[in-house]
């Protein structure tokens, strides 16, 4: 790769490219706390009083059957919510003690330290998977020189599990890739602006097994440097993949509420309530 240097840059020190957070990526972790979380479409209340901690350094996995508000509870957690036109909200998120939601916060701070992966991967497809990677630097802002932005992509893309499947080929399309290489390429273009937590929606619900296991083997990787808060419908991820669980649920009289959150092991092996035994016996839901 050209080796051709810009001039100034405000992007943070690239992070190791090996496993392992080194004491900066350490520094950066942050948790997030939301508290009495409400949300709304329109008139209808799909969360009443929502309040989860989700701890630095770990993997909350948010569970419960379709339609008990995990999507919209993730999407609040990054000023997302908002997009939807008749979407209101009541409550605080704080990101490491500060409300992404006070009035003197910008949006845009609120995207940047906390990224997004979605259900399907979504790379730009005709854009190179280097160009992918770095997309996401002009949208926030962040300058980087071409030296920098090799360090980068280099680094996200073995970060993201991909590096060694696609060096030889980083100008080639993104969409050309596997729907299980695309969902790591798109987890590359989260990291590349540094988030302090990785807020994952079903991430393998469109990939095969195979491709389910590599994106775990990322998560397990990447949480000692990113915080990650995923959403599942699948237990034995849940279970593989997190350290804590909360379980949401919902009826059609009534808006989604946690019913009951805790460390993985106790939810799945001692939990509190019957309705959480229930559903992670996948006795309904
Ligand atoms: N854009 C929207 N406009 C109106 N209602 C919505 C919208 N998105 C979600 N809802 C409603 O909000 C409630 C919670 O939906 P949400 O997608 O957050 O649940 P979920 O637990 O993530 O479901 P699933 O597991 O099926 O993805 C549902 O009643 C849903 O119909």
């Amino acid at each position: 790769m050209s080796a051709v240097t810009d001039h100034t840059t405000t992007l943070p020190a690239a992070g190791p490219s090996t496993n392992g957070a080194s004491a900066s990526d350490r520094s950066t972790l942050a948790g997030l706390d939301a508290r009495s979380i409400s949300a709304w479409f329109g008139t209808h209340k799909v969360l009443d009083r929502v309040s989860l901690t989700m701890h630095a350094g770990e993997v909350t996995a948010l569970i419960g059957p379709s339609g008990c508000g995990k999507s919209t509870f993730l999407r609040i957690l990054n000023r997302m919510h908002e997009l939807i036109p008749s979407a209101s909200l009541a409550g605080e998120v704080l990101l490491d003690g500060q409300d992404i939601y006070a009035a003197n916060r910008r949006l845009t701070d609120a995207r940047r330290q906390i990224g997004m992966v979605f259900q399907k991967p979504n790379p730009f497809p005709a854009m190179s998977i280097y160009d992918n990677v770095v997309a996401g630097l002009k949208l926030t802002g962040l300058r980087a020189s071409r030296r920098e932005k090799d360090d980068l992509v280099e680094s996200c893309l073995t970060k993201a599990g991909l590096w060694k499947e696609v060096r030889d080929r980083i100008r080639q399309p993104g969409g050309a890739l596997s729907g299980g290489q695309q969902q790591r390429l798109c987890i590359a273009r989260s990291l590349a602006i540094k988030p302090r937590v990785l807020l994952m929606d079903e991430p393998c619900s469109a990939l095969d097994p195979t491709s389910t296991r590599r994106i775990e083997e990322t998560i397990a990787e990447l949480v000692s440097e990113v915080t990650i808060v995923i959403v599942t419908h699948n237990m034995q991820q849940a279970a593989r993949v997190s350290d804590r669980c909360a379980f949401f649920l919902a009826s059609h009289s009534t808006p989604g509420v946690i019913v009951e959150h805790g460390p993985t092991s106790v939810m799945f092996e001692n939990p509190q309530d019957e309705r959480t035994s229930d559903y992670v016996h996948g006795r309904f839901g």
